[in-house]
């Protein structure tokens, strides 16, 4: 384990069983569509990566980029778009891939982007759900993992743009982030 990690939260398999999980569930949900799936970067490449080999229907892809923690373990507040679509969303069945919805302002905010470009229905799946850090009413289709009210990083999570890379969920020792 990681020294700056205190405790594994939930580990490699259990994601690897909930993302085939997920995927078997969205597979029978847009049975005879093509959605585009849209990956919300950074966090959620990996997510990303792993569930559309679960998913057994005809879909197409597309990546944005949206930051709003930088090098803290609270929201900004201020959702940037970093990258924006290359396709046209209008008319179509969008997913959105999510790694975690905390207080809900991504997601709040992408979603009323996504309406006002016409889409004809949007979805969220997420692998994470915090309930406990929500400020605005949000809430995804599909959820993998409820976690209580912790900062978590792993599997594609960072904290200060660390730790994306560790192969589980951890929770990291409060001297990381508060020194
Ligand atoms: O529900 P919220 O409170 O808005 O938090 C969730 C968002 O925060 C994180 O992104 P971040 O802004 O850290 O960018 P990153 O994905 O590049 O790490 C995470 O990947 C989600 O997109
Ligand atoms: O718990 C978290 N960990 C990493 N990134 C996050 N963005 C929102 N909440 C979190
Ligand atoms: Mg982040």
């Amino acid at each position: 384990m990681h020294n700056d990690i205190k405790e594994v939260l939930i580990t490699r398999e259990q994601i690897q069983d909930k993302v085939v999980e997920l995927g078997q569930r969205l597979s029978e949900e847009y049975a005879g569509r093509n959605p585009l799936v849209i990956c919300i970067l950074k966090g959620a490449f990996i997510f990303m990566a792993d569930l559309v080999k679960e998913i057994s229907v005809p879909l197409e892809l597309d990546f944005m980029a949206v930051s709003s923690y930088g090098a803290s373990t609270k929201s900004s507040g201020e959702v940037k778009i970093v990258k924006d679509l290359d396709t046209s969303v209008e008319g179509r069945d969008v997913l959105i891939v999510e790694d975690i919805i905390d207080s809900g302002l991504t997601l709040s905010y992408l979603i009323d982007v996504l309406e006002r470009r016409k889409v004809n229905s949007v979805k969220i799946v997420t692998l994470f759900d915090k309930p406990a850090g929500r400020t605005v009413d949000l809430e995804a289709d599909m959820s993998g993992f409820v976690i209580p009210d912790e900062f978590i990083v792993g599997y594609g999570l960072d904290y200060a743009e660390k730790y994306r890379n560790l192969p589980y969920i951890g929770v990291l020792k409060p001297e990381v982030y508060n020194s």
